[in-house]
């Protein structure tokens, strides 16, 4: 029997997850699609060729169910579910914060949950994807999550209690970066660069660090050892970072951002 796979709540993840399926060969026949909007219904079936259901329909007709509503519209997506959802469906939530607990309360008894948390990289395939089970979720489970979101990139179990952690590193991570390039834009213009040549100049200099990073083999500080030349330019610059506190910054960030992610868990939705 072919596996039906349906994402409930296609937004920008859920856009995101699905046309990364279908680049990884998944039949649009096998994809089913669920929007708040009409509009955005249509959307998805003029540009993959997926068949747009109600929520309910998703639950009946599909074995796997992607969950990528925002964590605040959840609790409503699951009042909606859980008379329609036979206790052999695997939930995946791609929600931050939301606990495995969350899903396990209030759908039928037994019912297997697993979390991930990706990133928009996944745009290009080139997501982080981190995958946790709940009580009931098997290692099949799992590795059907993780073929499903090996499709946009790389995947990584861990346990749950490391999830809130997880969206602050790699969930939240590439606006840190993105974050860094329009920062350091910013200072070529100050420099008296042209905006369009700054933009380029960092963009190609983030992309050869981020190749070096993953394909070196070598540690981080060993590649801007590399870098620093004695009373060069690069240690220069280096003090001016340690004299700001970017550093400690950056541990401050991360750790609001889990942070965040354990309140999401708690129901804090302001
Ligand atoms: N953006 C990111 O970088 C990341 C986000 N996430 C997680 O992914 C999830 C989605 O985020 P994102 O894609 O950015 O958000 P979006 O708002 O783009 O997508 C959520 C979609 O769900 C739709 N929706 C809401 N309620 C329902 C419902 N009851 N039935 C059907 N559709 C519904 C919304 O419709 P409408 O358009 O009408 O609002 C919207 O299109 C979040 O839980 C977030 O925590 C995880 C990793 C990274
Ligand atoms: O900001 C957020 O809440 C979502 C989750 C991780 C990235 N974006």
């Amino acid at each position: 029997m072919t596996q039906k796979v349906a994402v409930l709540g296609t937004g920008k993840i859920g856009e995101a997850l699905l046309s990364g399926m279908i680049r990884a060969g998944w039949a649009p026949g096998s994809l089913l699609v669920t929007a708040r909007r009409p509009e955005r219904a249509e959307e998805l079936r003029t540009r993959y060729g997926v068949t747009p259901v109600g929520n309910d329909e998703a639950a009946k007709t599909a074995d796997t169910l992607i969950l990528t509503v925002k964590p605040q519209d959840m609790a409503a997506l699951l009042d909606e579910l859980a008379p329609h959802t036979p206790a052999d469906r695997l939930i995946v939530s791609g929600a931050a914060g939301i606990p495995t607990s969350f899903f396990e309360e209030r759908l039928a008894p037994g019912t297997p949950v697993v979390r991930v948390m990706t990133n928009t990289p996944a745009l290009v395939d080139e997501a982080m994807s981190v995958i946790s089970a709940g009580t009931h979720a098997t290692s099949e489970h799992l590795a059907h999550a993780e073929e499903i979101f090996g499709a946009v990139g790389k995947t990584l179990r861990v346990p749950e209690t490391q999830q809130d952690a997880c969206t602050a590193l790699s969930g939240s991570g590439p606006a840190y970066f993105f974050y860094l390039v329009e920062a350091m834009t910013d200072a070529g213009i100050l420099l008296g660069l042209p905006r369009d040549k700054a933009h380029d100049l960092i963009v190609q200099s983030a992309i050869g660090a981020a190749t070096m990073l993953r394909d070196s083999g070598e540690h981080p500080v060993k590649l801007r050892e590399n870098v620093t030349s004695p009373a060069g330019t690069t240690i220069s610059a280096i003090r001016e970072l340690e004299n700001h506190g970017v550093r400690a910054a950056l541990i401050a960030a991360l750790e609001a951002a889990r942070d965040r992610s354990r309140e999401l868990a708690s129901g804090n939705n302001s």
